[in-house]
């Protein structure tokens, strides 16, 4: 069955692990401190420290302690929602003071380019809040690539490692699941959006392997035309 659109991740993915890991988390380490103190009873804030006390089991955290738990969870790379929130927020001071540029890689921008102009709706799922996804994508190195995609999903959808996850972005983007192509580096979340009946296409840079799927090297090799 013809693929009609493309669920992509970001980390790994389109983007490298290194800017994340390298620029990405270390600025949200060394602000996340201050725009925590400095905005824990805005509303949007306030809502994210609440989760975190929630998913922490701290429920009488203070302001202070969260911030401990937040910078044990960036170490640990945790997948938390909250936690993702908040680095989107700093994120985004950090975008629009010029400090931050999204970093995608030419054969991504090139791909997306070509798939958008030739027709095929474009989406993004990854564990980044949506409001990191479009920063990363509306302040990139290549430019404002925002336009390409037709809508982005993050955990909130749920967890990229469950079937459930695609089943309901499959629901949302109106397609059957069978013809939305999903792209990711990393094999468990390939295997959940298989689960759900899409197909996929195994992002490895770096050669790493991953096992019963399609797999390129690069978005130069992905071929919509074998789906
Ligand atoms: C959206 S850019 C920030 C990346 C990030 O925080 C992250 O956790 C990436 O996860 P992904 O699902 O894209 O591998
Ligand atoms: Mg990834």
């Amino acid at each position: 069955m013809t693929i009609k659109a493309i669920l992509t991740d970001i980390e790994g993915t389109t983007s490298a692990v290194s800017f994340v890991f390298d620029v990405l988390f270390p600025y949200a380490k060394k602000h996340l401190p201050t725009f925590v103190r400095t905005y824990a009873s805005q509303p949007d804030v306030a809502a994210q420290l609440d989760a975190v006390r929630q998913e922490s089991g701290e429920q009488d955290a203070s302001t202070e302690r969260l911030i401990e738990i937040l910078l044990e969870w960036i170490a640990a790379d945790r997948k938390a929602t909250p936690l993702k929130a908040l680095q989107g927020m700093v994120w985004a001071k950090g975008y629009r003071a010029g400090q931050l540029k999204g970093h995608v890689y030419p054969d991504a921008v090139a791909a997306l380019r070509r798939w958008h102009e030739d027709g095929y709706r474009l989406y993004v799922y990854s564990s980044g809040s949506v409001q990191a996804q479009k920063l990363i994508f509306g302040c990139s190195e290549a430019g404002d690539l925002t336009p390409l995609f037709t809508d982005f999903f993050d955990t909130t959808t749920g967890n990229k490692r469950e079937p459930e996850a695609y089943e309901r972005i499959a629901r949302a983007v109106g397609l059957p699941a069978e013809q939305i192509l999903f792209l990711s580096d990393v094999v468990q979340e390939l295997d959940a959006a298989r689960a759900s009946g899409m197909r996929t296409c195994g992002l490895s840079r770096d050669g790493a392997e991953l096992p019963e799927h399609p797999v390129v090297a690069s978005f130069d090799d992905i071929d919509l035309s074998v789906y």
